[in-house]
């Protein structure tokens, strides 16, 4: 089976193609009777030189609820201050999600939204939920909105890289001796488990003098199973440690016990990776005992979903954590920062943009195959962290605290520094 996975790594994916761009329509400028290519900010190109080198790419942007718009018109920006740069046109077809869905049109992933994303070569969205719709039942609820995405975009394997800033040692409240050169990967299942798991519900029990009963169905079948492991397993080929831990509960579980023994099984076909299995509880006192005894790490849909968000403290934030939802190439990639639509700072102009930014990225590296895009923009992220400033969340003394706009138009204006040179 193909993994959509990055071509940076030693095995084959496919997320998408990047096209050339026949239909760029910039404007000449005719230099001593010799005519040139568009001119952009930074100098002139040839025509030809701009045939060979445009590419356009189509992008579903799905802003979502609480600082989703926020964080996503920040990340906009960015997007199209390197596409000015680099000659990549932007066609962003912006959908609706979530609470913003439903406020709209009654369901929370409409139909259009689906064939938008579907028709696109990779989404972005910002994120959803907040408080309006918390008492709504749960297949109505935003979050079943980002579920169904998921599911329809058969995106299985969640990467959520965790890594330390070294300007933001201080911005965590652990040590930083601790957390110092964090270079760890979360490969989180993303369309099983108890997320999806049936039956599901919660009922009356017959005779329980009106007392009722919840109960939700954790299950993964082998195939399902399969599939991440591999994901999991060609990432730690490609990265120097190649060590892979996977994390379940089969101490007690039927479906850990299965997930161990189908990565057991898959291990051999890996001899250079070093395998070891950790119970979950475990791993989440070892993410914070010892962070750098990780490389990859492979887990369910629940227990990746906890444990991210307990390692985005390594790394100073949830404002900080990145993720790319894959699947087999056949679907866009989803690239979603893993934070949630923060209520508690939403319209504030407090979030932090960094994780969608960095989320951008991982969209240019994975699946529109410009890692060179995707390093301008990372460069200019810490370059931005270097200068001191900081959104409230990842604050310290001496810092200079920023809106998430400001941060937005200081890593913009970063780009537009270090981006000075034309391409040649
Ligand atoms: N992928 C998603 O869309 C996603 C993920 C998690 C939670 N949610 C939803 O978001 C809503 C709120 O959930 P929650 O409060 O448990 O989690 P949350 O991630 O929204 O917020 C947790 C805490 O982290 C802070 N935070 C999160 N992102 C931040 C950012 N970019 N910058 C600065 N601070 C940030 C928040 O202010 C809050 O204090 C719920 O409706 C939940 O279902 C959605
Ligand atoms: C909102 C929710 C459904 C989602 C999840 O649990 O997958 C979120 O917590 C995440 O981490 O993306
Ligand atoms: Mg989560």
């Amino acid at each position: 089976m193909t993994v959509c996975v990055p071509s940076s790594l030693s095995f084959v994916a496919s997320c998408g193609s990047s096209c050339l761009n026949s239909r760029f329509r910039g404007s000449t400028v005719s230099v001593r009777g010799r005519s040139y290519g568009r001119r952009s900010t930074f100098g002139y190109a040839s025509k030809t030189w701009l045939a060979a080198n445009l590419s356009r790419h189509r992008v579903a942007v799905l802003p979502g609820d609480g600082i989703g718009p926020e964080i996503m018109n920040v990340t906009l920006e960015v997007l199209r201050r390197v596409g000015e740069h680099f000659h990549v046109e932007w066609e962003f077809a912006e959908a609706l999600i979530g609470g913003a869905a439903i406020d709209a049109t009654g369901d929370p992933l409409p139909m259009e939204s689906l064939a938008i994303c579907r028709s696109s070569e990779a989404v972005l969205l910002a994120c959803v939920g907040g408080p309006k719709w918390d008492s709504l039942p749960n297949k109505q609820r935003p979050e079943a909105g980002l579920l169904r995405l998921r599911k329809d975009l058969e995106a299985f394997a969640n990467l959520r890289p965790v890594r330390t800033f070294p300007q933001l040692l201080d911005a965590s409240p652990l040590k930083r001796d601790l957390i110092a050169e964090v270079d760890l990967i979360i490969v989180r299942e993303l369309t099983s488990d108890v997320y999806f798991g049936e039956p599901r519900g919660i009922e009356f029990i017959p005779e329980g003098n009106g007392e009722r009963e919840a109960y939700n169905t954790m299950s993964y079948r082998e195939s399902e199973i399969d599939r991440v492991a591999k994901v999991a397993f060609e990432l730690a080929m490609s990265r120097p440690r190649q060590q892979l831990c996977s994390v379940d509960k089969a101490n007690v579980l039927e479906t850990s016990m299965l997930w161990r023994s189908r990565v057991d099984a898959m291990a051999a076909a890996y001899p250079q990776v070093q395998l070891s299995h950790m119970y979950v509880d475990n791993a989440a006192m070892q993410l914070v005992r010892q962070p750098k005894q990780f490389d990859v790490i492979l887990t369910g849909n629940m227990f990746g979903d906890i444990l991210s968000d307990e390692a985005s403290m390594l790394a100073g934030s949830l404002g900080m954590l990145p993720s790319a939802s894959l699947g087999n190439g056949t679907f866009p990639g989803i690239y979603e920062p893993i934070h949630g639509s923060a209520p508690d700072i939403a319209g504030q102009n407090r979030a932090n943009p960094i994780a969608c930014i960095l989320s951008a990225a991982l969209m240019l590296r994975y699946s529109l195959k410009r890692p060179d895009v995707a390093d301008a923009i990372e460069s200019a992220v810490s370059a931005v962290l270097d200068r001191g400033y900081r959104t409230a969340d990842i604050m310290s003394h001496g810092m200079q605290q920023r809106g998430c706009i400001e941060m937005g138009e200081a890593i913009v204006e970063t780009l537009r520094e270090s981006l000075r040179a034309p391409v040649a």
